[in-house]
């Protein structure tokens, strides 16, 4: 499969990671599944996520893994909506076949792929490893920069040269705050031009940071706490990507208790808690190593929602 001709397209906006509902026999819920990413998407997402660390992709097997897929891919061409799949893994070569596989999934309109974990390859070993990937990719790459995951992160400049490579559409950076090496990246990342079809999307992809992120010139964030309420972290990413910085800082420090609370054990394992307790999903369950929400983050999580005063914006 050679590279897709196709534009690259601005990846600008939310996206919500989806978590994998489990029955109570232990299988991949897919009604429950599709319904998740069907109000994700009426309550103004861009798009959703499938198969990110958030819907425990490394647990699930190659056909949980094709039924997750193709369950959001029918959604998202129902509402017409962008869907971006979960596809990287610690080698080259296997990174690239699920990139090929993509191929019979027209939905999907990007990739989320990780920096090789595990095996701690040296920066330029880590871009010849996207570079490679983008090139054979049939969609556009957002890659995955996550150091406390993954042992290994990308410089502004590494971060800068994969921008400059035909394919990556731009990257989800979850450095566990802003450092200097993000805002380098922002200020030195190409703006999306509807002219020549062309840039570089930061996407937020920690949290808490959301908003700062997105007033320094982030596009939009990838942020599984937006599982919950989802409308109400639209109304604070919309507020920010159109300047509106009082509005849109009052969403982000109201959904901050939230979202520190979903956090307070492995994710998902509160998110999946507290989607159970909404009756959303059958159950909370989660698969192993992870273990299930203890009933104090529950009640904190439950507690840190009902907190908020910003009126919930209304549903499209
Ligand atoms: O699945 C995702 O995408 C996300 N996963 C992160 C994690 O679990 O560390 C958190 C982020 O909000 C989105």
């Amino acid at each position: 499969m050679t590279r897709a001709a196709a534009p690259t397209p601005a990846v600008r906006g939310l996206y919500v990671p989806l978590v994998t509902p489990f029955d109570e026999r232990g299988r991949v819920d897919i009604a429950a599944l599709e319904h998740l990413a069907a109000t994700a998407l009426h309550d103004g997402s861009a798009g959703v996520v499938a198969l990110g660390t958030t819907a425990e992709a490394s647990s699930l097997s190659a056909s949980e893994r094709s039924e997750v897929v193709a369950a959001c891919s029918r959604v998202c061409a129902d509402l017409g909506a962008e869907l971006v799949v979960g596809t990287g893994t610690n080698d080259t070569r296997t990174t690239i076949e699920r990139h090929e596989r993509l191929h019979e999934m027209p939905a999907v309109t990007a990739s989320l792929a990780v920096v090789p974990y595990y095996v701690r390859p040296t920066q330029a070993g880590v871009v010849a490893h996207f570079r490679a990937v983008a090139a054979r990719s049939p969609v556009p790459l957002i890659v995955y920069n996550v150091p406390y995951r993954t042992a290994r992160g990308l410089d502004s400049e590494a971060l800068l040269e994969l921008a400059g490579t035909d394919n990556i559409a731009g990257v989800k950076q979850a450095v566990d705050g802003i450092d200097v090496d993000t805002l380098a990246l922002l200020s030195g990342s190409t703006p999306w031009d509807p002219a020549t079809r062309q840039g570089f999307s930061v996407l937020a992809g920690d949290d808490p940071f959301i908003f700062p992120s997105i007033t320094m010139g982030a596009t939009g964030a990838i942020a599984a706490s937006s599982g919950i309420d989802t409308a109400a972290f639209v109304a604070m990413v919309q507020h920010g990507l159109h300047h509106h910085l009082e509005q849109g800082r009052k969403y982000a420090e109201e959904l901050l208790p939230l979202t520190r609370a979903l956090f307070a054990e492995p994710n998902p394992v509160v998110l999946k808690a507290l989607l159970c307790a909404d009756g959303r999903i059958a159950t909370a369950d989660v698969r192993g190593p992870l273990l299930r929400c203890s009933p104090e983050a529950a009640r904190l999580a439950r507690r840190a929602r009902t907190g908020r005063m910003v009126p919930k914006p209304a549903r499209r």
